[in-house]
């Protein structure tokens, strides 16, 4: 089977400073990847070149097979970005509804507004992130943790093969955070494969099954039963400040 990302020889500058440096790293079917890295370790540049948002000036990367430059259906990538919810502007009414509905226009040709499929489309995702009763509920009057649900919903509303996070806990409590992981594993369980940039391996630790270390260079990346008996391991936490818990 074919990878679903494909990174080969990956470089990539912000001016003169090199910020990846040849990044090789296959993403396949099923995989529920943490990539972990202290602050500045490229790692939302590596997501954004993923996405397409960013273009490496060296080596290549390929979706599905296809070179990321030449690939369209960007549909079948679902992103959060990092601190979406402090995007959260309380003076512009957003409904629920009309968020999640941002996540169908690249599926969409015209019409551009939503017809009754997409309105059950909406749905659909809302139910899946168990927050279908807030469909007409401003998005800016919920709390931090349901409307990082509402951005999930937006992100898996396309039925996308790949969930793509940024840090998507940031400010979140602990408790709400774990359930917020508890529907990561679940999707994934469904089969929708996962990657996410995190801070805290300890709350991911019990869902996670691959583990990518970055540190400008991939310094790791196998999976997680690995990366917690590898003799680097106390190297690499101490490097990146991670903190481990044992489930
Ligand atoms: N638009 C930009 N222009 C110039 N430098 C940038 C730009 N965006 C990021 N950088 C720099 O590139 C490096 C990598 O940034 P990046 O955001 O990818 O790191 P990160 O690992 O995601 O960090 P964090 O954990 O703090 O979110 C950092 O040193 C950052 O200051």
């Amino acid at each position: 089977m074919n990878p679903l990302i494909e990174i080969r020889h990956l470089f990539f500058w912000y001016g003169n400073r090199l910020v990846l440096e040849d990044i090789n790293l296959d993403i396949n079917q099923g995989d529920f990847l943490a990539i972990l890295g202290p602050n500045g370790s490229g790692k939302t540049t590596l997501l954004k070149c993923i996405l397409g948002l960013l273009k490496p000036q060296k080596g290549e990367i390929r979706l599905f097979g296809i070179l990321v430059e030449k690939f369209k259906e960007k549909w079948r990538l679902g992103y959060v970005p990092q601190r979406a919810t402090a995007l959260v502007d309380p003076v512009f009414p957003l409904s629920v509804e009309e968020v999640v509905g941002f996540g169908l226009i690249p599926k969409k040709r015209f019409p551009r507004f939503f017809t009754r499929e997409d309105r059950k489309a909406i749905y659909q995702a809302l139910k899946r992130v168990e927050m279908e009763k807030y469909l007409h509920h401003r998005l800016s009057n919920l709390s931090g943790g349901q409307q990082q649900r509402v951005f999930i919903a937006r992100a898996i509303v396309s039925y996308p093969e790949i969930l793509i996070l940024d840090e998507p806990t940031t400010g979140i409590d602990a408790a709400t955070q774990e359930r917020f992981y508890d529907l990561l594993a679940e999707l994934n369980q469904k089969g929708l494969t996962i990657v996410i940039v995190t801070h805290d391996i300890g709350i991911v630790n019990k869902h996670v099954k691959q583990v990518a270390c970055l540190n400008r260079r991939l310094v790791y990346h196998g999976t997680h039963e690995e990366f917690c008996s590898s003799p680097r391991l106390q190297q690499i936490i101490g490097e990146h400040h991670l903190v481990i818990h044992r489930h």
